[in-house]
């Protein structure tokens, strides 16, 4: 019950579009890619060909001759579809016992090949059974009838949030990252979310009903729709130790407090232990890549991949492992991951954050974790390929330009790809690079040193590379280089390294070979792990697991961000955290001129007055409101809890708020309130409320919907609002509960019902409005609805409905024979519902899809005591049960039922 995986929240449709259209496998053609197809066509599968790529590998020798074509083999293979099993879901026992009983037994017949392979199958390296490989692509399950079921099952599954879909070696990073429940973990590019949903359940696991681990996960991601995403995913997961943030990972903020703030606030006194920086235990760093590890189930990669897409994140790379290198602990362990295969996003930037960390950083021997998993070695030596600057055409003089106004660190040169002919994605003059000192002097402003084994800068002037510069002067006849034909050649003469530089230079520059030098790296990046497609039919993936030892140089362990932020009342201390430090942040106005040394701050505040003169933030200029995590409609109407009128929306999302567009992290302290529904619901002392709840709306009457935080996440929030609320926080805490905004809601002596995410939180603390029903009624209230308080089978169950309040209710599942009138015990199988008792009849407030899947939860677990229970309707429900359920709970389930019947 613990960390949730409960699904039923309410998605938009647009939302519901953006997750799907970020998940689908792309083994088809869309009509963009092929400008003459019309709605007739039949799909294609894409051409899994790329000569540069092929050219690119071999000579990096990401495998060996004798293997090479296995890998393209499989490589050109679709992927086939895994998926995880939720661990702190509620079912998942139940879920692994039908996958490892069931379906493993029904689709024998389906397995391909002859039934030489398994259907589906546990991935052998993921613990517990709970990872899940099928021999099948997600095409393959979706044309397949008697998959049918199996395919039903997946969806619903992962809908509710008892499964993930997420490719087999996507799973691996979290693993090596070693989390605890206790652990402060940050997961620096977090969107689409598989990852940080598994560091969730690992946080979650083995937490007793009711209490919360003392660990917590902060997500990030810099793209806004990519946020909407991550929230939408972790939502799922319903925890209360969990923030979404909207950081460039590389300048994510440290909420570093100075000395005279720490001073003067709660948290200098000995009363309360709490944080005065921002480090984590944790820091997975799953950056931006060219992502060509993921060819199998995203195909249309053959066409776009170019070196230059690996080459121009290197730096970034480099810039975001360094940071968190930098918010890591001492003792603390952070893994790098990519999902591309190219050493200079790999190897390359492990280097460079091992050589710029000193001997503050080590890179973990990690062969005896997950013995079962096959791994290769990190590369020890690689090559940076590089491209020489034509300048007598005008497609390469297209070229130099963005080279020269972008450096090349940075350059993206696939849409230019795309542009040019299709023959000069091949025949780009590429070179091979062994050195730094082999960089042509005027392309070393782009080019890393860090990109090279080495890591070296070159001293030495006078070299090779200045004679390369000279020479690199293209022929006037584009196709006597680089053309296919004469790449191909190369390739087969050099496909070694040693005779690389051969065809490099020999061929294409007319360059002796012997004056470079090949590199190998000092540093034991064998270390670092290589997964490759064809070595357990999977995804390709690089993994590196780094230890911090001590402090980093001070350089590092300073940025700019750690800095203390000033505001224009940075020389008044906080005199009181909490409700004082909130009013005066709401009411924050942003300056940047007072604040130069802070980069988030000034961003965010130039950002605004460049954009807004006005000072006015349009709603749909940023729009993250996690209030519905409904993006589209919230940034249209901005409707979120700030900004329910048009216009006056505007203004207050801007001055509420220190972030543009997002609404305020409030602490909901009205004990008036919060009073009313520990009453109404008889919540038990020992649940903490205190400094737990909070809102997105500063407006106590005006507030929706009420988030439960941990321990550990209340600490950060404090820490990020003594800090200046550095932190740009899009989503937060666990919704636990709702104000009742219909007629017959207002009526209810309490104004907020509990939230079905909230309420595997609250169990174990509800004395009243909580009711024991038999198997057979709780099944029919599933099954129907809302039932008449007469037409219950159990008479006794039916009248103490009918005594409860008017409004929410929990109705907990009775499977152990105890009486009605027995106390209600709770524990980890404890199956509960919410309800809302109406004036003649009680409705099940969880939607459609969520009844449906506990029947068959139901049905799965109890077997034959369940589903004889069909046999058992109630004759006393009426035809008409389900039309009278009040208008109240219609238009407050308005969305859920939309999102049921959607599916
Ligand atoms: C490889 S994906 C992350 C996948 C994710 N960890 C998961 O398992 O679902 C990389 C992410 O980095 C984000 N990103 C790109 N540049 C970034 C930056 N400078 N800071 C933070 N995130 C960034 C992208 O928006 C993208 O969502």
């Amino acid at each position: 019950m613990g960390g949730g995986g409960r699904g039923g929240q309410k998605r938009g449709r647009t939302q519901r579009r953006q997750f799907r259209e970020s998940r689908e496998n792309v083994w088809k053609k869309s009509r963009s890619d092929n400008p003459s197809s019309n709605n007739n066509s039949t799909w294609e599968p894409f051409a899994t060909q790329n000569l540069a790529f092929e050219l690119y590998y071999k000579e990096q020798g990401i495998v060996s001759e004798e293997e090479w074509d296995d890998f393209m083999k499989v490589l050109r293979k679709p992927l086939p579809a895994a998926f995880r099993i939720n661990s702190s879901g509620q079912f998942f026992k139940d879920i692994r016992l039908q996958l490892e009983n069931d379906f493993m037994k029904s689709l024998e017949a389906e397995a391909p090949d002859g039934g030489e392979v398994e259907a589906i199958r546990p991935l052998p390296w993921y613990p517990e059974n709970l990872a899940w490989h099928l021999n099948f692509s997600r095409m393959q399950l979706r044309k397949n009838q008697t998959l049918e079921r199996f395919h039903e099952f997946l969806k619903q599954e992962n809908e509710i949030g008892n499964i993930t879909r997420q490719e087999a070696v996507s799973m691996v990073p979290p693993l090596f990252l070693d989390v605890y429940p206790d652990h402060f973990v940050l997961d620096m590019c977090a969107a689409p979310g598989s990852k940080t949903f598994q560091l969730l359940e690992i946080i979650h696991q083995s937490t007793e009903p009711g209490s919360l681990p003392s660990g917590m996960v902060i997500a990030n991601d810099v793209d806004v729709q990519r946020c909407n995403l991550l929230i939408h995913q972790t939502k799922r997961m319903c925890s209360a130790n969990l923030i979404v943030t909207n950081h460039e990972a590389q300048h994510f903020p440290g909420c570093h407090l100075n000395k005279s703030c720490l001073d003067a606030s709660e948290m200098g006194s000995a009363k309360e232990q709490s944080i005065s920086e921002l480090l984590f235990d944790r820091v997975l760093c799953d950056v931006p890549c060219s992502g060509d590890g993921t060819l199998r189930k995203a195909p249309d990669i053959w066409r776009k991949w170019n070196p230059g897409m690996g080459n121009g994140l290197h730096r970034l790379q480099v810039q975001i492992a360094i940071r968190g290198m930098s918010l890591l602990k001492v003792g603390g362990r952070m893994v790098y991951s990519t999902c591309s295969m190219n050493p200079v996003e790999n190897e390359a930037v492990v280097a460079e954050v091992l050589q710029r960390c000193g001997g503050s950083v080590e890179l973990l021997d990690v062969s005896s974790e997950l013995p079962q998993l096959v791994r290769r070695p990190g590369l020890k030596k690689w090559k940076r390929s590089c491209k020489a600057i034509p300048e007598n055409t005008a497609m390469f003089s297209m070229y130099a330009i963005v080279s020269i106004s972008r450096q090349e660190g940075e350059e993206e040169l696939t849409s230019l790809f795309h542009t040019c002919a299709a023959p000069a994605v091949v025949r780009d003059k590429s070179i091979w690079l062994a050195s730094y000192k082999d960089v042509p002097r005027y392309r070393r402003g782009g080019i890393m040193p860090s990109m090279f084994p080495s890591g070296r800068s070159c001293e030495v002037e006078k070299t090779v590379s200045d004679s390369l510069q000279e020479d690199m002067v293209p022929p006037g006849d584009d196709n006597e280089m680089g053309s296919p034909a004469s790449l191909e050649k190369g390739y087969k003469n050099g496909s070694n390294v040693d005779s690389e530089n051969k065809f490099c230079q020999s061929e294409n520059l007319g360059t002796p070979t012997d004056v470079l030098d090949e590199e190998v790296s000092s540093l034991p990046l064998e270390r670092c792990i290589r997964i490759l497609p064809h070595d357990q039919n999977s995804g390709a993936f690089f993994i590196a697991v780094l230890h911090k030892l001590s402090s980093l140089p001070a350089v590092l362990e300073n940025p700019i961000s750690k800095q203390r932020f000033s505001t224009s009342r940075d020389h008044e201390a906080p005199v009181k955290l909490q409700d004082e430090i909130i009013e005066d942040t709401n009411s924050l106005e942003i300056n940047p001129s007072e604040d130069d040394n802070n980069h988030q701050y000034s961003e965010a505040a130039s950002d605004l007055l460049d954009k807004q003169p006005d000072g006015l933030v349009e709603p749909d200029s940023c729009g993250i409101c996690e209030e519905d995590n409904v993006p589209e409609e919230a940034q249209v109407h901005g409707d979120g809890e700030t900004g329910p009128e048009k216009g006056q929306g505007k203004r207050r999302l801007q001055i509420q708020g220190k972030w543009r567009g997002v609404d305020p992290v409030v602490v909901f302290r009205d004990e008036a309130t919060i009073d009313s529904i520990k009453a109404f619901y008889g919540i038990d002392e020992s649940f903490l409320f205190s400094g737990h709840l909070v809102t997105r709306n500063s407006d106590t009457n005006r507030v929706k919907r009420i988030y439960y935080i941990s321990k550990s996440v209340k600490d950060v929030l404090k820490l990020n609002f003594l800090a200046g609320q550095q932190l740009k926080i899009t989503s937060i805490g666990l919704k636990t509960f709702e104000r009742q905004s219909s007629k017959e809601g207002t009526s209810s002596p309490c104004a907020f019902r509990i939230s079905s995410e909230g309420l595997p939180l609250l169990l174990p603390y509800i004395s009243k409005q909580i009711l024991c029903a038999s198997l057979a009624d709780f099944k029919h209230l599933l099954q129907y609805r809302t039932i008449k308080f007469a037409d219950f089978v159990d008479g006794e169950f039916g009248e103490k409905a009918s005594n409860l309040l008017l409004g929410c209710c929990v109705v907990v599942l009775n499977t152990g024979g105890q009486a009605v009138s027995d106390p209600i015990r709770v524990d980890a199988s404890t199956i509960a519902i919410g309800c809302w008792k109406g004036r003649t009849n009680l409705t099940v407030m969880v939607s459609a899809m969520d009844s449906q899947e506990l029947l068959e939860r139901l049905a799965v677990r109890l077997g034959s005591e369940s589903s004889s229970m069909q046999e058992n309707k109630p004759t006393a429900v009426e035809a008409d049960a389900v039309q009278d359920v009040n208008d109240v709970l219609v238009k407050q389930d308005l969305e859920t039922v939309e999102e049921a019947t959607a599916v």
